[in-house]
């Protein structure tokens, strides 16, 4: 074991080599932290990890790809689909002053191919008029332009606006400082949509009820829209329907037709309800997660064939010791198998749990619980278990926090 002050004066090579398994195979998330010294105590650096953790986007290239696909799914036929778009948000309400000219300078910058998708989001930013403050005051016309229902549509907006990529140059600043003057809704995306939705000038019966139903019908994944879109699209009045429709309508037909690029869409929009009014927490909650499926995915299986071939990394070959595994019977050993596999084919990454606060019993009942899950739920559940992982190692490194036990108790 080595003192905090021993810690806090190691370089990065010798913070790696220290540190680079505290998330098995994760050297990255070791070099990531180091930058955060000097620490107070073990607890200390396991929040950093854990930030880091939750950090981390969807895909390696982060969130610009459900952006970019989306975008990009767009038909191009000479004037492209920026027509149907603007019919869309021609059909939002007029006051003289109106948000479409900013809004229709984003579509009209967009490029046409492969490259276009997040520059032109830039560009729709950078588009915005600066008066120091910057975006704010055409944001502000564009929402003071939409119908005011007592809470107003802003929380839908934030979550679009959310739901943007992010560049590190980028206009985070001034969007930031408008996105942290809008209020929280937690109960988030359905609502916020169909806030949005609802808020669109109507006469008569109007589509709240639809459109809610609509959401609330979407299935979490790939298989998703086809149907639902169009009883969405059957159960809305003509006014809106033909906005709508057109917009879908230029979406590209192949067979399947836009059902992918619609949940593209979909899912790009943030999902965190616990979300933080900070800025960067507003920025992290906002990220996809396919680096979350690359954590858990470096983790080994319990008992599986790393263990067997006995390569895994001594952290992982002692906890998986101190569950029991290494003395399964044939039979248990045979159950293990058959539902890591089931977990793998159901979610895409392994059933990841803290061996070390479990016993084989415990983790061959709750695998077959969790295969019950969605896949958000496993994400999360099999990161926590990360971070209870990551936190015993952090314990066996530098000792545990003045009078805190060794264990990873929340
Ligand atoms: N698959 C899995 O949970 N593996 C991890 N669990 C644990 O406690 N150590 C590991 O390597």
């Amino acid at each position: 074991m080595i003192t905090m002050a021993d810690v806090n004066q190691m370089d990065f090579e010798q913070f790696i080599e220290r540190f680079g398994n505290v998330v098995e195979h994760c050297p990255l998330a070791a070099g990531a932290i180091w930058a955060s010294r000097p620490f107070s105590d073990v607890n200390d650096i396991h929040e950093c990890v854990s930030t880091f953790l939750d950090s981390l986007p969807y895909h390696g290239e982060r969130s610009t790809s459900c952006v970019s696909t989306f975008l990009d799914s767009l038909p191009y036929h000479g004037e492209r689909s920026t027509s149907c778009v603007s019919t869309f948000l021609d059909s939002l309400p007029y006051h003289g002053e109106r948000s479409t000219p900013c809004v229709s300078t984003f579509l009209d910058s967009l490029p046409y191919h492969g490259e276009r998708s997040t520059s032109c989001v830039s560009t729709f930013l950078d588009s915005l008029p600066y008066h120091g403050e910057r975006s704010t005051s055409c944001v502000s016309t564009f929402l003071d332009s939409l119908p005011y229902h007592g809470e107003r549509s802003t929380s839908c907006v934030s979550t679009f606006l959310d739901s943007l990529p992010y560049h590190g140059e980028r206009s985070t600043s001034c969007v930031s400082t408008f996105l942290d003057s809008l209020p929280y809704h937690g109960e988030r995306i359905t609502s916020c949509v169909s806030t949005f939705l609802d808020s669109l000038p109507y006469h008569g019966e109007r589509s709240t009820s639809c459109v809610s139903t609509f959401l609330d019908s979407l299935p979490y994944h790939g298989e998703r829209s086809t149907s639902c879109v169009s009883t969405f699209l059957d159960s809305l009045p003509t006014r809106i329907t033909s906005c709508v429709s057109t917009f879908l309508d230029s979406l590209p037909y192949h067979g399947e037709r836009s059902t992918s690029c619609v949940s593209t869409f979909l899912d790009s929009l943030p999902y965190h309800g616990e979300r933080s009014t900070s800025c960067v927490s507003t920025f992290l909650d906002s990220l996809p997660y396919h680096g979350r499926q690359a954590v858990l995915r470096v983790h080994p299986d319990l008992a599986g064939r790393v263990a067997q071939q006995g390569t895994l990394t001594s952290e992982s070959a002692g906890e998986q010791r101190s569950a029991g595994l290494t003395e399964l019977t044939e039979e248990e050993r045979q159950q293990l198998t058959d539902q890591n596999q089931r977990y793998k084919a159901k979610f895409g990454f392994p059933f990841v749990v803290c061996a070390r606060q479990n016993k084989k019993a415990a983790i061959l009942s709750g695998l077959e619980e969790r295969l019950r899950n969605d896949e958000d739920d496993e994400l999360r559940t099999g990161l926590e278990e990360v971070k209870k992982i990551t936190y015993l190692r952090l314990v066996d490194i530098v000792g545990p926090a003045e009078g805190r036990p060794e264990t990873a108790e929340d």
